[in-house]
């Protein structure tokens, strides 16, 4: 099971997700894939180095209590298409049934992913609930309805920038690491 995105930084949303999506699948490996590149979106000032947002995934890992980071997107550079990636996990591990994690504004943007007919066929899309009580899909992909928690990594960056507080937002753990680099600060 995969789960990709920015993370910049991970938050309570996004581990919640992770965890619902755990339970839900219980697969036998779970991939956390920070993009270097979102395709649909874009670089701004505030964006980090790799390693910190690596730093930070390890430590939500740490209370998961699952999960790796994959960095090949981030070795690779350019931009993250998941058809490319879904590619090269497919020939390592030609056996599994691959799940790939996204939630609704991911799902509303699908027409616009790169060559999503073939990437269809090519994994199970596991959709969870974004800013929305339920999100239904199209046949051939899983509906997981988590509860809302709607927050999101440019809050926390605006947070940061405005010098408010985010916590609860983030782990403690990941609040610490953000203060004491004074990330996101300018
Ligand atoms: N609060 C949330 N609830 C449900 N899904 C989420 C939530 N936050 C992010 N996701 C999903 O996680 C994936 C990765 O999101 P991403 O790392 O880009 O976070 P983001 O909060 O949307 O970031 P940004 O605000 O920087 O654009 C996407 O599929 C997105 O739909
Ligand atoms: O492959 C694509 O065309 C594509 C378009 C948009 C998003 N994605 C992937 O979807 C994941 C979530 O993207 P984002 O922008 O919400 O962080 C991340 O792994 C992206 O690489 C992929």
């Amino acid at each position: 099971m995969i789960y990709g995105g920015q993370f910049n930084p991970i938050h309570i949303g996004h581990m919640l997700v992770a965890s619902e999506s755990y339970q839900f699948v219980q697969p036998d490996e779970f991939l956390f894939l920070p993009s270097y590149q979102s395709p649909l979106k874009e670089h701004n000032e505030s964006y980090l180095i790799e390693s910190e947002r690596v730093n930070m995934l390890e430590l939500a890992i740490k209370d998961l209590q699952f999960g790796v980071v994959d960095r090949r997107e981030l070795n690779r550079k350019g931009t993250s298409y998941t058809f490319d990636t879904i590619k090269e996990i497919q020939s390592e591990y030609p056996e599994h049934q691959i799940y790939f994690i996204i939630g609704t504004d991911q799902y509303e943007n699908l027409n616009k992913w790169k060559n999503i007919d073939e990437l269809k066929e090519m994994l199970i899309f596991v959709v969870v609930n974004r800013e929305v009580d339920r999100q239904d899909v199209h046949e051939g992909m899983l509906a997981l309805h988590i509860p809302r928690i709607d927050v999101s990594s440019t809050d926390i960056r605006n947070r940061c920038k405005n010098r408010q507080s985010i916590k609860m937002l983030v782990t403690p753990r990941i609040e610490t690491y953000i203060k004491r680099g004074r990330l996101y600060e300018n």
